[in-house]
């Protein structure tokens, strides 16, 4: 390399100052008009505090008053946004570079399709990395014998389909994605006659392998023979997977390929994902020891060959490097129709969170896409002096503990030589982590499903630092929830597991060291907290309605300067979720549909993930990490592709939100009627405005209520229930306030 090459930086940050000029104006004024919110609701009390109002009153302010809460946290994402560009041809020379293991996670061959798995491991054996320096780890929490023989069987098809893309500069290196648009094949081979007679036979080996994995499935469920194997209960497996040469094709140099099944035990924990990560952390360690580890969901696969060399550019620069422990790649994902009604695309946190926090300290980790460095996740094991303290710290293994001393993949196993045998069952074993400090200070942390985030802002209060990477062609794409069953049980996961990292765990505003910088304290804080949203959009939901109706005004008069403080507060918070959804890519359509998940998440998976996190606490309940179902639904997929909500979901997720929507409208309808027979209309402007407002942005639940007939509405039942519960609710509360 020549001195010229070696001083061009790797990555360059771009900081956009008008952008965040705007931003800064915009919180400036946006605080000023919540302060005069607050100085009017006080003065309000101080004046009317023994009026009959005071508990919506009460509850109402408070609701205020979390609300202003959770938008400064929210507007530490807006301080200081910067984008990055990366330089990966720039890198040195492949002999030079690190070497990278891969860890792919996957848990039950029922809910996440073995062939998707399958897809997810070719497609990371095929990044455009040295093979020899690349080592793919497969984690199979659920033990089955369908997985194992399907990483036979993909192992064999990788001997032709690694070269075939590597020949042809194939740009998406997932066999499925690959085959289903013509887009992937690179432009300098179209015209190619040998091309298209290869790209055929790779087809039909491919076609070959998804029928052979189908019939051995179909062979399992058949026999229902288990040999008494379940996904809770196994032992452990680690096998390099290794192709008996068929003598059919050349020798051609692949990266390894483990499969790892640690033991389970129904008596002890296994710590769900974290878990897995750790076993396969441990058993790499002896294998290959990386020193950058990929870690992919089994439904995310490498869609660009690129990653890793951009990664690189980032944990190969020296000036970040000291201190960098992961580049953080956006989610984006493969499924999502052109309307996306549910948001699945998780718009704002790959577009204004995470690069929000990229230029206060980094994102944190979103469980998938990402390339950490192995060291990151020792703890500070470098503190322990002797083995024996080294033991009590990592567990008892000597190679293990050998291969934490060792910077580089020294005592690698290659394809052919010998394994560890031993010390890799014993590194998988659940008993391995007794007594020792796996998941409290090494490894991914235990104790909450959301590992992902409470491990990277421990990361990030022991001074490491992570970089957001979004180059514009998505690196990874996944499988998003794509209906409201699956989201909504997602979303409680998630809302209790971030809840427990925000209450109970390591609340970010107390537990981070005085020095962190505070715009970074608050969007930690932020994304442990939002689910607390459900308390005041249920207050919302509900309090000015029922006051609407019987007469009890909330709010100042059209009339009195102050309204003008709501109706900036209002508009100014609207208008910058516009200007952000249009300037990320996004439509006027999904401004409103963001609108409305946010509520629909709020009064629900925000609410059963609070309680969740509550009934954790108290020990009512024990965690469970529900994987999301992967298995495509047809109809399901219909109602997706027509932008039609699929109400098909539990009566608990359901009913609150129609009994909702009911109140809205029935206060709605008997508000018009007062306000018009009692000339009431500059007095209970802002309520009338508001339960309005509720019932437009969620117009398409009463679709789902009265118009629709597909097999995609409310059902009938949940109807009438939620029609009693809002009769009685509406009807009592009437009552009670005429009384007083
Ligand atoms: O006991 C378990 C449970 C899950 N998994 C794997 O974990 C991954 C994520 O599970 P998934 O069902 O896809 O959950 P999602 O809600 O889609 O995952 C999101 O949320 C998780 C935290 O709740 C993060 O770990 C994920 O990276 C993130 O994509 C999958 O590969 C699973 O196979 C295991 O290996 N063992
Ligand atoms: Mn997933």
């Amino acid at each position: 390399m020549s001195s010229m090459e070696e001083t061009l930086p790797l990555n360059a940050t771009h900081v956009n100052n008008s952008f965040i000029f705007t931003n800064r104006l915009h919180i400036l004024l946006h605080s000023i008009a919540l302060c005069f919110l607050l100085y009017y609701r006080f003065s309000f009390l101080f004046h009317n505090s023994q009026t009959p109002l005071l508990l919506p009153y009460l509850l109402l302010f408070s609701s205020e008053i979390i609300l202003s809460f959770l938008w400064i946290l929210d507007q530490s994402f807006r301080w200081h946004p910067i984008t990055r560009t990366v330089f990966p041809e720039r890198l040195p020379e492949n002999d030079q570079l690190p070497h990278i293991d891969v860890f792919i996670c996957t848990a039950d061959p029922t809910k996440e399709p073995t062939l998707d798995v399958v897809n997810t491991v070719l497609s990371a054996m095929a990044l455009d990395y040295p093979p020899q320096k690349l080592h793919v780890y497969l984690s199979d929490d659920g033990g089955s014998n369908i997985t194992l023989n399907a990483m036979k069987e993909g192992l064999k098809f990788a001997k032709w389909w690694i070269p075939f893309c590597v020949r042809y500069r194939v740009l998406c290196r997932c066999p499925e994605a690959y085959f289903n648009d013509s887009e992937n094949d690179s432009a300098d081979f179209c015209g190619d006659v040998d091309f298209f007679a290869y790209k055929r036979m790779i087809k039909e080996k491919y076609e070959a392998l998804k029928e052979g994995l189908m019939r051995v499935k179909e062979d399992h469920d058949h026999s229902g023979d288990t040999n008494g194997v379940t996904g809770q209960n196994h032992p452990s497996i680690v096998e390099v997977i290794e192709e008996n040469g068929s003598g059919e094709i050349e020798q051609v140099k692949l990266p390894l390929l483990v499969y790892v099944s640690r033991e389970k035990k129904p008596s002890h924990p296994h710590h769900f994902k974290a878990g897995a990560l750790n076993a396969l952390y441990r058993v790499s360690g002896v294998i290959s020891n990386s020193p950058y580890i990929l870690v992919l969901d089994c439904d995310m696969f490498c869609s660009e060959p690129a990653s890793a060399r951009q990664a690189l550019c980032f944990h190969l620069d020296p000036k970040i490097s000291p201190s960098l422990a992961f580049v953080q790649f956006p989610q984006k994902f493969h499924n999502i129709s052109k309307n996306d009604i549910y948001d699945s695309q998780h718009r704002a946190t790959y577009k204004v969170l995470w690069q929000g926090m990229d230029g206060l300290k980094g994102p944190l980790l979103s469980g998938t896409g990402f390339y950490i460095k192995r060291e990151s996740l020792y703890g500070n094991y470098k503190n322990k002096d002797t083995d024996f303290e080294l033991q009590e710290y990592v567990g008892t293994s000597n190679e293990f503990i050998k291969s934490l001393k060792q910077k580089d993949s020294t005592n690698l196993v290659t394809v052919g030589s010998e394994l560890p045998v031993q010390e890799t069952l014993l590194l998988a074993s659940c008993n391995y982590e007794t007594g020792t400090k796996w998941g409290k200070e090494v490894g991914f942390l235990y104790g909450t499903v959301c590992e992902d985030v409470h491990t990277g802002i421990r990361l990030n209060c022991n001074g490491w630092n992570s970089v957001y990477c979004d180059p514009p062609k998505p690196q990874f794409l996944g499988n998003s929830t794509t209906n409201l069953n699956d989201l909504l049980i997602q979303g409680t996961r998630w809302s209790s597991g971030l809840l427990e990292n925000g209450f109970t765990k390591f609340c970010p505003l107390i537990n981070c060291p005085l020095r962190m910088y505070l715009p970074h304290r608050l969007s930690l804080s932020y994304i442990t907290c939002f689910p607390l949203y459900c308390l005041p959009l249920w207050c919302f939901a509900i309090v000015p309605q029922l006051c609407l109706l019987s007469g009890i005004p909330l709010y100042p008069k059209v009339s009195e300067p102050s309204f003008f403080i709501f109706a900036y507060i209002y508009v100014s918070a609207l208008t910058k979720l516009l200007v952000e959804v249009l300037s990320t890519g996004g439509t006027f359509r999904s401004w409103i549909i963001e609108q409305r998940m946010w509520m629909m998440r709020s009064i629900s998976v925000h609410l059963y993930g609070l309680l969740d996190c509550l009934m954790k606490e108290f020990g009512l309940r024990e965690a469970s990490f529900l994987p999301t179902n992967k298995v495509k639904d047809e109809e399901q997929t219909m109602l997706y592709e027509m932008d039609k909500y699929d109400f098909r979901t539990s009566n608990m997720f359901l009913v609150p939100m129609v009994t909702l929507v009911t109140i809205n409208i029935f206060c709605f309808i008997g508000g018009i009627y007062r306000v018009l027979s009692l000339g009431e209309l500059d007095k209970m402007f802002i309520q009338l405005f508001l339960v309005a407002y509720i019932i437009v942005v969620n117009y398409p639940i009463i679709e789902g209520i009265v118009i629709r007939k597909d097999k995609g509405r409310i059902s009938h039942s949940v109807v009438a229930i939620s029609n009693v519960l809002a009769t009685i609710i509406t009807c009592a509360v009437y009552a009670l306030v005429r009384k007083v």
